[in-house]
């Protein structure tokens, strides 16, 4: 599962590349799993750096003023730059089977079709129409909120975060968080230090667990904890688009608290 070399070959080959049945063991084990290395620390600086081009987005969010947390996003516009669009793209296909192996499991609808163009076309269609991709910055202090990226809808139940910086090099503390709740008992957690460069692909809202009498449903969310020092950039790819943006998210449902939907 862990590649150790430089990547050398073009994103979506390095995406293919990954170990895939290694990766869906971790993920039904644990609902979260890390891919290897994607992206080469220039590719990396390279997208970190983007932060500072405003045109590439279209919302700016400030997390401390929604109680998200602390620090700062952005979402890209549509017109992702081509690493971006390429790593989106080349993990759908992979995805797939997994995202719809769980939906059997928990008795759900699967309405994911084969490729990422006719799915975003359906999202689209539903009226989620607003690209969910993020550059997220983090300075010391800052932290993320425990969340779920339920942005409508329609969801595609996996998505992608890739850190751009190195930990213990570049910043300290800034640990990849994820919570499951356990039926009649306590919640479970799990961190998780992304190395640069890394995928990090985990489940947006839920997991099939094993139990006597059958699949059940375990809620998971996650965040990031306390940055304690340096600069943390991570890029996060979601593969459903997005029907509303903060600061007025409506409350479905099933969205146990609102300030969890963003
Ligand atoms: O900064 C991170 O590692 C996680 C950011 C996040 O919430 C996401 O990618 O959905
Ligand atoms: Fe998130």
């Amino acid at each position: 599962m862990m590649q150790t070399t430089q990547p050398a070959a073009p994103v979506a080959g390095r995406v293919a590349g990954t170990d895939w049945e290694a990766l869906a063991g971790a993920l039904d084990e644990h609902g979260h799993a890390l891919t290897g290395q994607l992206l080469t620390p220039d590719e990396c600086a390279a997208i970190a750096a983007l932060y500072d081009e405003p045109d590439r987005f279209r919302t700016t969010v400030d997390m401390a003023r929604h109680r998200f947390g602390s620090g700062q996003y952005r979402y890209f516009t549509h017109d992702l730059p081509d690493l971006v669009r390429d790593l989106r793209e080349a993990f759908y296909p992979g995805l797939l089977p997994i995202a719809r192996d769980w939906a059997a499991r928990l008795g759900r609808p699967a309405p994911w079709p084969d490729t990422l163009h006719e799915w975003l076309r359906m999202c689209h269609e539903a009226g989620q129409a607003r690209s969910a991709q993020i550059l997220l910055r983090y300075g010391p202090g800052d932290w993320n909120a425990l969340h779920r990226d339920v942005f409508g809808e329609l969801l595609f139940p996996l998505q992608v975060v890739v850190g751009l910086d190195a930990p213990g090099r570049d910043f300290t503390g800034g640990e990849f968080l994820m919570t499951q709740q356990r039926a009649r008992a306590q919640t479970r957690g799990w961190a998780t230090t992304l190395p640069q460069g890394h995928g990090l692909v985990f489940t947006t809202r839920d997991r099939p667990v094993a139990g006597s009498r059958g699949w059940s449903n375990g809620p998971m969310r996650h965040g990031v904890s306390t940055v304690r020092s340096g600069r943390r950039h991570a890029l996060g790819l979601v593969f459903h688009d997005a029907s509303w943006h903060p600061p007025h998210p409506p409350h479905p449902p099933h969205s146990p608290r609102p300030q969890e939907q963003r």
